[in-house]
């Protein structure tokens, strides 16, 4: 299909909104989440060549199993903020090369795991007691009774190689059929595996040999890849059954079908191959045409209530992705535990109104005012000091600092590259989780310090109460101010009358006031310069203005100049 004619979703218009691209049948339940927001195109039967072509104007690109997400395709994608695999198995995205670009993967990583173990179970009994071959024979006006004796599978020992999400399900409902159940998983929690009756063995020499019936839930990796050959189905007994409801490539299919053919193996359940659907004339497409082969086309996921399941997870997370928030599945980031999670939300938003007031107002002031080859101290205080997962607040830094310094206005940041573009910008930032009791003046559950490490000048402090974020402290004032549209901040002399004066030039230039703060010298600070030893020094405060209206290089000099004004600095937030 030429590019030109892919239709609009009704309703849709070629407005300038973000626009999502969804090549593949995706439920509709979570696409109502995203018409009122996004455009959203759904072309048929889409080329790779046209996916190439057309990906650079989308924003989203929501998949199933059949798009492939190449390096390429990503290179070009310039727009591409979000690829939502509306499934579990992300082998069909190049997520490396998504990571470079800053684009990030989400998946649904258990919305369809119930079809999938279920699916596997009706492999499980068709092959065992030839479902599909006596449906066939009877079709064509046969009885074949003898012919199609099966057998059992109460009793009989099941092997799962992979005990992750699918593969404990099906363990349990192989349980459930009275089935003995020997599993191999490296990473799997010995706890859970005994709490749903499983045997856990170390390796597949010891798995191999006892199993009647094997099935593998693994992903498809580089560690996976030809897991079964050859040499392990040698192994097996001649009467076992083989199912793969994972990903084709987990078993080597020329091997596997040599071993039906052989004799050595006594059949399989197939529902993913190594190419789908199975080239002309490959193993896979003999292994689907075998009479000893129940095959199906990639169905594991294909239930209404899946389909539902991942569509609604996957539309959720582009629209906050979307959005500017974070997600909650994302395949190239950390997990983040979900309390985790709802707490970090809001001081993510404080993080990156802190670097982004942190770069407006001290960059570019003196040798170390400029942003690259900075180290900056991230300090964490009172419950945020407990959470160890904070990688977004340092993606939140990164896109704040560098928010009004770069042409994208920071919006290319994100938790997937943060990491790399403070790299490239020769940003370093320790974090630091002050643990150690409750700090000095924090009465805020939780306190964000932001400092560079490596000169006196900056520090910034905030905290979060309900969802509204707060400025506490600046340079050496102790504030409280809402870090939100275009503030004017005053270094003065503590001296009467300032305000007034300050508000008449404003005046003057048609400038409203929104909200002021006088912040005063922080309590250590100002015992300092008050102490007995020392010459009384003429007290300081910060003044900040919340404004409405533009403020012209004339307005700033002219509040420059006003007596006792130290320094003048706008910053937009
Ligand atoms: N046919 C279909 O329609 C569907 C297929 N799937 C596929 O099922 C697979 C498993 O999905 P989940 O259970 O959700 O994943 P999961 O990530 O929860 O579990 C995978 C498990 O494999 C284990 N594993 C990794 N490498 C291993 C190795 N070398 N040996 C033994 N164990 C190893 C991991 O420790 C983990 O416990 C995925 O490939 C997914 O794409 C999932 C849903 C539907
Ligand atoms: O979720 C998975 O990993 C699947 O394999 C399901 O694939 P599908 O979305 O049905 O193309």
């Amino acid at each position: 299909m030429a590019p030109s004619a892919i239709a609009p979703l009704e309703g849709s218009s070629s407005s300038s909104r973000p626009k999502i691209l969804i090549p593949e049948k995706v439920s509709p339940d979570g696409l109502a989440l995203l018409s009122p927001h996004f455009d959203i195109d759904q072309p048929k039967g889409l080329s790779a060549e046209e996916l190439l072509s057309i990906i650079p104007q989308y924003h989203g690109l929501i998949i199933r199993s059949e798009t492939k997400v190449t390096a390429t395709v990503l290179a070009a994608a310039k727009n591409l903020k979000v690829v939502a695999r509306a499934g579990v198995g992300v082998d069909n995205v190049d997520v490396e090369a998504a990571t470079t670009h800053g684009i990030i993967v989400v998946n649904s990583p258990s919305g369809n795991i119930v079809a999938a173990a279920e699916h596997t179970i009706a492999l499980l009994m068709a092959v065992a007691r030839n479902v599909p071959a006596g449906d066939r024979s009877l079709r064509n006006g046969g009885w074949e009774r003898s012919k199609l004796v099966g057998t059992e599978v109460g009793g009989k020992t099941l092997g799962i190689i992979g005990l992750g999400k699918v593969g404990l399900k099906v363990a349990r409902m192989g349980v459930g059929l009275g089935m003995k159940v020997v599993a191999m998983d490296p990473y799997a929690s010995p706890e859970i595996a005994a709490s749903a009756n499983v045997t856990l063995v170390s390796d597949l020499a010891t798995l191999l040999p006892k199993v009647d019936f094997l099935t593998i839930h693994t992903p498809l990796i580089a560690s996976t890849l030809d897991l079964i050959g050859k040499p392990e189905l040698d192994t097996m007994k001649k009467t076992a059954r083989v199912l793969n409801v994972a990903r084709g490539g987990v078993y080597n299919e020329a091997a596997l079908l040599e071993a039906i053919n052989a004799g050595t193996i006594a059949g399989a359940g197939l529902d993913v191959f190594t190419s789908e659907p199975p080239a002309p004339g490959s193993a896979a497409e003999a292994l689907c045409r075998h009479q000893k082969v129940v095959a199906t086309p990639h169905l594991g996921a294909s239930t209404v209530e899946a389909q539902e399941n991942v569509s609604m997870d996957v539309c959720a997370q582009v629209l906050i992705i979307l959005k500017g928030g974070l997600p909650t599945s994302a395949v190239n980031a950390p997990l983040i535990l979900p309390e985790e999670y709802r707490k970090l939300q809001p001081f993510v938003k404080l993080v990156e109104k802190m670097g982004s007031l942190y770069t407006q107002r001290y960059s570019g002031k003196g040798s170390k005012g400029a942003l690259g080859g900075r180290t900056f101290d991230l300090v964490y205080e009172g419950e945020l000091a407990g959470i160890s997962n904070t990688r977004p607040l340092f993606a939140a830094l990164v896109k704040g600092l560098t928010s009004s310094i770069s042409d994208s206005g920071g919006r290319d940041v994100n938790i997937v590259n943060a990491r790399l573009i403070a790299k490239e910008k020769g940003i370093v930032v320790n974090e630091i989780h002050n643990r150690g009791g409750s700090p000095r003046d924090l009465v805020y559950a939780s306190l964000v310090t932001l400092r560079a490490s490596d000169s006196g000048e900056g520090i910034i402090s905030g905290y979060v109460s309900g969802n509204t974020v707060y400025i506490s402290r600046l340079d050496k004032f102790s504030a409280s101010f809402i870090p939100e549209g275009t503030l004017l901040v005053l270094h003065n002399y503590d001296r009467p009358g300032k305000i007034g004066g300050v508000g008449g030039i404003l005046g003057k230039h048609g400038i409203n006031i929104r909200f002021m703060n006088v912040a005063a010298l922080e309590k250590v600070e100002e015992a300092q310069a008050t102490g007995s030893d020392q010459v009384e020094e003429e007290k300081e405060a910060l003044m900040i203005l919340g404004i409405e209206g533009e403020v012209g290089k004339e307005v700033e000099d002219e509040l420059r100049a006003a007596k006792g004004i130290l320094n003048v600095s706008v910053v937009k937030l």
